[in-house]
């Protein structure tokens, strides 16, 4: 039997078409513009890329690309003023500072510039502060599109065996963390676990973060087992997650694909955070 392959760009095409009417009612009735502020620093062509695909949605869905580009060798004050202007400036309801910023600019500080209100990455310590507390704020996308996705497949989470590969800021902790809000009974896995692949076998939904390609093969996954694959690794034979696709399938009951999985997952969940921080800022919930 061969899994149900998810539908990630589909499921982001839904999502942004809801945002899109979202943004048009919000317009309608404040007479106001959500606006996404994109700050990249140097040219990092990946970077430039996924930027591009932001700033193209960002405009699609009806939103302001208020997009700033700064020299690699901008010095760590300078990058940090030109947020502290964006997070006053009232056209702009959220920040988005790519990552990694250059060798030398201290990202992690840069970061805190945000305040939460304007966090649409979720990356802020306010905003991991909120999430970890079960309070409302904005939450990461990557994070937030894994949950969105088990959702749009109608798949149990309370009670259910649930084991997330990987621990990072970036999506192992935080959707640990919304797992564990939607009562899944969550593992999680990293570089010191001994015999991943028995404990992943234990999963009825497994979510793979590691950023090792093909670390997960079929022995660690349970027949029927939700799979969510979060890597991207360019490989000269296209772009492969963390989860040997071939093989998982034949064992997976449901599946996703990379491309085509989580990836479009983020760029929607970026614009459903800057809508609704556009909300917030203007008095509506
Ligand atoms: N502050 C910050 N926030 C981020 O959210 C952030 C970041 N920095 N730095 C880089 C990573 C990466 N990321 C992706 C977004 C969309 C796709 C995506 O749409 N991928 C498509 C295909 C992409 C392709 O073909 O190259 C897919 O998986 O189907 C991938 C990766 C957001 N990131």
């Amino acid at each position: 039997m061969s899994a149900e392959i998810i539908d990630g760009k589909a499921v982001a095409a839904r999502v942004r078409a809801d945002v899109a009417r979202e943004v048009a009612e919000f317009r309608a009735a404040t007479g106001r513009q959500p606006g996404l502020a994109t700050v990249l620093v140097g040219d990092d062509p990946a970077s430039a890329v996924y930027i591009g695909g932001k700033r193209k949605a960002c405009v699609e869905a009806g939103m302001a690309d208020l997009h700033q580009h700064l020299p690699a060798d901008t010095a760590q004050d300078k990058v940090a003023a030109l947020l502290d202007e964006l997070a006053v400036d009232p056209a702009v309801s959220g920040i988005l500072l790519q990552l990694p910023v250059p060798a030398g600019l201290d990202g992690a500080a840069l970061i805190e510039r945000i305040p939460s209100g304007k966090d649409v990455d979720g990356l802020t310590t306010a905003s991991v502060g909120l999430l970890a507390r079960g309070l409302p704020g904005l939450r990461p996308c990557t994070p937030s599109g894994i949950i969105e996705l088990l959702d749009a497949y109608d798949v149990p989470l309370a009670g259910t065996p649930t084991v997330v590969v990987g621990r990072s800021e970036l999506v192992g902790r935080p959707v640990s963390q919304l797992l564990i809000a939607r009562n899944a009974t969550v593992t999680v896995c990293h570089s010191h676990t001994r015999d991943l692949a028995e404990v992943c076998r234990g999963a009825d939904v497994l979510v793979v973060a590691a950023g090792r390609q093909a670390i997960i093969g079929a022995d660690a996954v349970k027949p029927g087992a939700t799979v969510i694959d979060v890597g991207m690794h360019r490989t000269e034979q296209g772009l492969r997650g963390d989860v040997d696709f071939p093989a998982v399938r034949e064992v997976a009951g449901r599946l996703t694909p990379v491309p085509g999985g989580v990836g479009p997952m983020t760029i929607a969940l970026l614009l459903r955070n800057t809508l609704l921080a556009a909300r917030a800022a203007a008095g509506l919930s």
